[in-house]
């Protein structure tokens, strides 16, 4: 018989990394963020009202007025890269190339708009990836994040009549390298601020309460998160939700409201953060750094600071390098 190590090697299977976030339109115009708004909102994981009910309305009332409010939203965060979350989304792409060794190729795609999951995952698969590791970039998981990307992939596997082998990135909300991450980026921002903030306030994308009761744990991910960004920085953090969307009732307490209550309560200087982006976006530029600016400072505030996100930062990357090459174990020899 012959000892193991007269055996040929292995031959390394190559293996595909794809980056998924959320997406977003192709352009800062009406038309453009109709399509995406579209595709968007009609994601059934997304609009909890049945079709007949919601298609209606989407494309009634929202598609009708949304698109120019968000096109104009859109125009003041534009880069000459086109999207701040599409160009550091493929930043971060490009920035773990080669990050795990020459048998895998890392690529990013987006849920809604491009590049399309579908197209991507075709993509590795004729580059001859025969496994592939999907993360969805959401630190905390809910159905309408996490779990449409990975629908949206299982979907086009569902097609192929010889699929790869496939791993999901599960969410990071209490990871300790998420943890370490952020808080050494906060307090790298923090220092480089020219006041003290009286207040840390750290904003997630708001969900419908009724995702909560139905058992979506996003609401205490996100709790859980600020909890030990608080207790790793030793202060105490606000934990408000942003960008509330239709007539339901979403979670609270909503960032608008705080950043205008906080200054008749005293707390005039604030720094703010969004730890469930993994990047910067209309969300966070639009909405926080210029509206939620202007919102605290028109109630009385005096410093307001936007902090920004992991993004392709140094610590972003290697947050992002910690937590794949976790999942990559036994696909690669990582040294
Ligand atoms: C980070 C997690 C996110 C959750 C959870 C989430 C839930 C959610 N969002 C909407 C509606 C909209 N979100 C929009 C933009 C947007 N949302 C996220 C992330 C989460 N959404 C990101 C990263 C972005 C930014 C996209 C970009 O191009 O930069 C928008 C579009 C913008 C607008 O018109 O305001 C909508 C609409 C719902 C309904 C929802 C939960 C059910
Ligand atoms: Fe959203
Ligand atoms: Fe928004």
């Amino acid at each position: 018989m012959n000892k193991p190590a007269d055996h040929p090697p292995i031959p390394p299977r190559r293996v595909g990394v794809l980056l998924i976030n959320l997406g977003t339109p192709d352009a800062p115009d009406p038309p453009a963020v109709r399509r995406y708004l579209a595709e968007f909102l009609s994601d059934r994981r997304v609009v909890e009202i049945p079709r007949l009910v919601w298609q209606p309305i989407l494309r009634g009332a929202v598609l009708t007025t949304r698109p120019k409010k968000s096109a104009h939203a859109y125009a003041q965060v534009w880069r000459e890269d086109g999207s701040p979350l599409a160009a550091i989304t493929k930043a971060q792409a490009k920035a773990l190339e080669g990050a795990f060794g020459p048998d895998v190729t890392v690529d990013y795609a987006m849920r809604y708009g491009r590049p399309a999951i579908g197209d991507r995952i075709q993509a590795l698969k004729d580059a001859g990836c025969e496994r592939i590791l999907l993360a969805p970039l959401y630190p905390q998981y809910s159905a309408a994040t996490t779990a449409t990307a990975n629908d949206k992939a299982f979907a086009r596997l569902a097609t192929m009549r010889w699929q790869p082998a496939v791993r999901t990135l599960p969410p990071y909300h209490d990871d300790p390298a998420y943890i370490a991450a952020l808080t050494s980026s906060v307090e790298e921002s923090l220092a480089a601020l020219d006041f003290t903030p009286d207040a840390l306030i750290t904003s997630f994308h708001g969900m419908p309460v009724r995702t909560l009761q139905l058992g979506d744990p996003y609401h205490c991910h996100c709790q859980k998160t600020a909890r030990l960004l608080g207790e790793a920085m030793g202060r105490e953090v606000t934990i408000t939700f942003q960008s509330r969307f239709g007539r339901a009732k979403w979670l609270e307490p909503a960032t608008d409201v705080v950043l205008a209550a906080l200054p008749a309560k005293g707390v005039r200087k604030i720094a703010i953060v969004a730890p469930g982006f993994s990047a910067d976006c209309l969300e966070t530029l639009e909405e926080l750094a210029i509206r939620g600016r202007e919102t605290f400072l028109a109630a009385g505030g005096t410093h307001f600071a936007y902090l920004p996100c992991l993004n392709d930062s140094r610590v972003g990357i290697d947050l992002l390098r910690t937590l794949l090459a976790r999942e990559l174990e036994g696909w690669v020899r990582l040294s």
